[in-house]
């Protein structure tokens, strides 16, 4: 677990000046990693230690159970404040982890949450100090493992298997989507301005 940060996202430099067959296997790969996680028969707990924002608040909302450490950390899905658009199943995660109408307003503002707001409206399901998140996460775990498995399980795929199969049977075209997205020049202007405004923050 890396202190601070969670996930800091998907890595823009993956998508960023890059040939379309390379960002159609990262994009490949994205969704088979989310696929995998959203629909898993484990139970998930995320222990969310720091950042949470865009890929890495997806990462999250695909568990079953959301654990965040206190503290001046975000999580939510910025993508329009970098300039580019939540996919349609980004948008369906988020609309199952905390309903339709707090998901428009958050998309649209691209919105990135306290770990108080988060709770508050349901995107988190805990919050606790950051040198508790794990035995936070433990202790919740504990609870989920009592439940029979079997009953749990088919519970898991009656909720999510919607859009399980509302992704799978889109794979394609939503590769397509997204490399033909990125690839527009003036996607790649913001991408690049968005990489150097990260820099100098930093320096
Ligand atoms: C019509 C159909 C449309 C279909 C769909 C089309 C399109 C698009 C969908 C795309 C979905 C995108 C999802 C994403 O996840 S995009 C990434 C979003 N992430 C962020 O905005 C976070 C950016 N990072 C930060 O805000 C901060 O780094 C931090 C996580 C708060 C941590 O801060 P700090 O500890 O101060 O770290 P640094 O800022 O110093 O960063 C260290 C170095 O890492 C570079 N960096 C940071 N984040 C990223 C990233 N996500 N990708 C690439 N690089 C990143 C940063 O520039 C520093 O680099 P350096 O060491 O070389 O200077």
């Amino acid at each position: 677990m890396v202190p601070n940060i969670f996930s800091a996202g998907l890595d823009i430099t993956e998508f960023y000046q890059k040939k379309p067959e390379e960002t159609d296997a990262f994009w490949r790969t994205l969704q088979d990693v989310f696929l995998r996680l959203y629909g898993s028969k484990l139970v998930t707990i995320a222990a969310i230690s720091g950042h949470s924002p865009a890929g890495g608040c997806l990462l999250a909302m695909a568990c079953d159970y959301r654990v965040m450490a206190t503290g001046k950390y975000t999580i939510g899905l910025n993508e329009t404040l970098l300039g580019i658009i939540a996919p349609f199943w980004f948008i369906e995660t988020m609309k199952n982890t905390i309903g339709h109408r707090e998901t428009e307003k958050s998309l649209q503002l691209g919105k990135l949450y306290s770990p108080e707001q988060a709770e508050n409206i349901g995107l988190v399901d805990q919050i606790c100090p950051p040198d508790d998140v794990l035995g936070c996460a433990r202790k919740e775990m504990v609870k989920w493992l009592k439940i029979p498995d079997h009953a749990r399980i088919l519970t898991k795929q009656l909720m999510r298997n919607e859009l399980i199969n509302n992704l799978s049977s889109k794979r394609k075209e939503d590769i397509y989507n997204f490399t033909s997205f990125v690839q527009k020049d003036s996607i790649q202007r913001s991408l690049g301005l968005y990489l150097e405004s990260l820099k100098k923050k930093k320096s």
